[in-house]
């Protein structure tokens, strides 16, 4: 079992500077080693608490330092980068857009061939996959890995009884089935998840906590969520808020 932490608020707001707290401590303590500090994001209402986070609150966003960031997508779906369902588009308009209208030297942003998803079929999806997996730092082993947390348990695009959840062989698998729209998309693998030095969840909102009452409550439910939470050695936070956690069997933690 990991070392799982949770931090619950009323507000999204003081959620958001708990978060933007937490990022730039890691942020600090990998570039006094290391010359880069690697993130992947996922889609979702994690985004717009990240433009909250990072670049709204003016405290944290002149300490971020995106320049050494190497950002790729925990999830994407298979669509133009400019395309409504992207989650680059998503991340692009609230947090890279924002830095370059500041004038802000941006992160290293890994995105899929776009040129590749218009095909459709599977051969080629496979190949978006292998090519993404291609672009993965050498250590396989992210700094940071933020996720956010659908009704249904999923997270990045592990979705529940999906055979994407038996992926063994691949750090980045594809599926043409997602159950939530769009169908083709690309996933960071659950062993891939599982190298990961820190692991950060955001879920807001009651429609969450049945979901995660059933996550902390049955170590075997086999949810997403639930596999994630459960893997060995990794600090774990989860950034909730306090409707997305009632009637769980959560201890409330403090950030300090
Ligand atoms: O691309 C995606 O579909 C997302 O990465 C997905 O995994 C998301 O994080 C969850 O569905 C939670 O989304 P919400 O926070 O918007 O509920």
């Amino acid at each position: 079992m990991s070392d799982v932490e949770v931090f619950s608020y009323a507000k999204t707001e003081t959620l958001a500077a708990t978060l933007g707290k937490y990022i730039l401590r890691l942020q600090n303590e990998v570039l006094l080693k290391n010359e880069v500090f690697t993130v992947s994001v996922s889609g979702g209402s994690l985004v717009k608490v990240l433009q909250l986070a990072l670049i709204e609150d003016p405290e944290i966003s002149k300490k971020i330092h995106w320049e050494k960031w190497h950002i790729y997508f925990s999830d994407e779906r298979l669509v133009p980068l400019n395309h409504p369902d992207s989650n680059y588009k998503l991340f692009h308009d609230k947090v890279l857009a924002p830095l370059s209208d500041a004038q802000v030297a941006g992160p290293e942003v890994f995105t899929i061939n776009e040129s590749l998803v218009h095909s459709g079929d599977d051969a080629t999806d496979v190949k978006i996959a292998e090519e993404y997996q291609s672009l993965l730092p050498k250590s396989l082993s992210f700094d940071l890995i933020l996720l956010g947390l659908g009704p249904d348990g999923h997270t990045a695009s592990l979705f529940p009884g999906h055979q994407g959840l038996k992926v063994e062989d691949k750090w980045i698998f594809n599926i043409n089935d997602s159950p939530k729209p769009p169908p083709r998309r690309i996933s960071f693998s659950l062993p891939l998840i599982s190298k990961a030095k820190n692991i950060a969840f955001v879920a807001e909102g009651a429609g969450k906590a049945p979901v995660i009452k059933k996550i902390f409550e049955d170590q075997s439910s086999g949810l997403p969520g639930e596999l994630v939470n459960d893997l060995p050695n990794i600090p774990i936070k989860w950034f909730v808020s306090n409707d997305a956690i009632a009637g769980a069997p959560i201890i409330v933690s403090m950030f300090e």
